[in-house]
């Protein structure tokens, strides 16, 4: 056994782990990385880059279909779906070197290739290594949840951790789970040719607003996918190559199955117990500073049991570093986090939603709104389906919701008005270039200034007396 000593021990080689682990080591910290399966964790060969590679994809084959309306005679795309997932691949090993061991080891960092253990408070083994560390980080992600549902051991199913290895189109994808690693691959697979039935226990893109939501949800049935609510998946059973999923809403049968039912962080490998760290099934309890109750061992990312996004996971390693490379006390917060959800078109958010907004300010909420079909660049690209939403407390955005062409470039500028505390006026004086559809950002602000200009009878007295003075 192998013994080593060090300043940071990093378990988990994904976004949240690579990005302490590049920080700290740059910054003069000694960091042993311990990775058990591959660099890049699932961001990179099973979560955001894959899909947004199939979405690329999958977006080819739509415009040959849908240029009519721009003078260009819509074709049927001849889908070769192993060269799509041959791009996936590509695009992959482009990035790969990003996350790679090679460039890690260049920052001086001790990268091990296993899983790693607790074997004591201050101690991890890692093979035949055991790392004893000032401080520790969790960063080890999360994996597919496969419910418990009848039938499921009995059948051959895809998770997001083999889909993108599938090489024979599905004729008729099932797909378990209406978010959004459900709604993102429906699309692409009903771009790419296959029938696509999407099973949904409660409601499709549940964890956004519903009306923005809804616009999303009726241009994907437009485009032909089967979207069942309020059916929650109670058997499955198999017959031959076909696959039949049983729900309240009726049976549905395809060739092949997707689950994408959330989310299971990976704690099983760790022995949290020996480390005193405790952790329910959201992931390891942490509190703001993201420290466990062992306050030397801190986690991040998905297994922080939060928010599960690679940003999240980014953000999540700045704050840690602040507080173990300079001791500075630091803390994470959740109200200006955007995500999106890269479905055409693409459903955006940061901060409250209505609902939330209304809740928590009542009657102090403003809430503006303002659609694409107004925009000129939405309108010469045919774009016009969309909607942003921004909700003002007291001259200040608390949220925005945006559904439309390119709302997750879009939702930028609301999440750093959010983040610095900006004002509906900081959005209202940017100039932006025409024409964009970035402008529906600043249309919206204005949206919230208009009608104390335009409907104040107390302006339109002022302009009437100054006009009489006016030289
Ligand atoms: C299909 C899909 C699409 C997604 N799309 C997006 C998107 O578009 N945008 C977005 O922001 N997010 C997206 N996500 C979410 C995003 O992938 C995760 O939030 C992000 O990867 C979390 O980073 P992490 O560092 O916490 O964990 P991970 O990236 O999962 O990394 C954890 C690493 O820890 C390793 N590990 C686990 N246990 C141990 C152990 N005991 N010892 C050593 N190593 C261990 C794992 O092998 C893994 O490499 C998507 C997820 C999926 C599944
Ligand atoms: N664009 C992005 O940023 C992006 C893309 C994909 C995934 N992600 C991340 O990955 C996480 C996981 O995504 P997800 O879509 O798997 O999870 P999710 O929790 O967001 O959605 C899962 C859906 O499955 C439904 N469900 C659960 N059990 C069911 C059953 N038995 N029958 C029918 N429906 C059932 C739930 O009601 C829910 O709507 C997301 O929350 C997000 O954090 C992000």
């Amino acid at each position: 056994m192998t013994r080593i000593k060090t300043d940071i021990c990093i378990i988990g080689a994904g976004s949240g782990g690579l990005s302490v682990a590049a920080g700290a080591s740059q910054m003069g910290a000694d960091v042993v990385l311990l990775e058990g399966h591959k660099m890049g964790g699932d961001c990179l060969n099973y979560g955001c880059v894959p899909s947004k590679a199939l979405i690329a994809a999958a977006k080819q084959a739509h415009a040959m279909e849908t240029g009519k309306p721009y003078g260009v005679m819509p074709v049927e795309p001849t889908v070769d779906y192993a060269a799509a997932k041959d791009h996936v691949h590509k695009v992959i090993e482009t990035i790969a070197p990003v996350d790679s061991q090679e460039r890690f080891e260049g920052f001086g960092i001790n990268v091990i290739r296993e899983y790693g253990s607790f074997i004591s408070p201050t101690e991890v083994q890692a093979g035949d290594t055991v790392i004893e560390a000032r401080r520790f980080v969790i960063a080890t992600g999360s994996g597919p949840l496969v419910p418990p549902i009848p039938g499921v051991e009995d059948v051959t199913y895809y998770t997001n951790e083999n889909i993108f290895d599938l090489r024979e189109r599905p004729n008729h994808l099932l797909i378990i789970g209406g978010g959004p690693i459900g709604m993102e691959m429906a699309q692409a697979h009903i771009r790419l040719g296959s029938k696509v039935t999407v099973i949904e226990g409660a409601q499709a893109m549940g964890k956004d607003d519903p009306e923005l939501a809804a616009i999303v949800l009726e241009k994907l049935k437009a485009e032909g996918i089967e979207i069942v609510e309020g059916a929650k998946a109670e058997k499955i059973s198999q017959s031959g190559d076909q696959i039949t999923v049983e729900t309240p809403k009726g049976s549905f049968t395809g060739s092949h199955l997707l689950m994408a039912v959330g989310r299971k962080v990976n704690v099983d490998k760790l022995n949290l117990e020996a480390a005193g760290v405790d952790y329910e099934r959201r992931g390891v309890k942490v509190g703001d500073d993201l420290r466990s109750s062992n306050k030397k061992i801190y986690a991040i990312g998905d297994a922080a049991g939060g928010l599960q996004f690679t940003h999240v996971a980014g953000y999540h390693a700045g704050v840690i570093i602040r507080s173990i490379l300079f001791g500075l006390p630091s803390k994470a917060k959740t109200s200006h986090i955007p995500w999106a959800t890269y479905t055409d078109p693409e459903l955006a958010q940061v901060g409250l939603t209505e609902a939330e907004a209304r809740t928590k300010h009542g009657a102090k909420l403003d809430v503006v709104r303002f659609e694409y079909e107004h925009n000129d660049r939405a309108i010469a690209e045919g774009k016009t389906t969309g909607l942003i939403k921004v909700m003002v407390v007291k001259g200040r955005p608390v949220g925005a919701s945006i559904a439309g062409a390119m709302a997750g470039e879009m939702i930028g500028m609301w999440a750093m008005a959010i983040a610095n505390n900006l004002k509906m006026s900081a959005i209202a004086n940017t100039v932006l270039p025409y024409p964009t559809i970035g402008e529906i950002n600043k249309r919206a602000a204005s949206a919230y200034f208009s009608p104390k200009l335009f409907d104040s009878a107390l302006v339109k007295r002022v302009v009437r007396f100054v006009q009489r003075v006016l030289p």
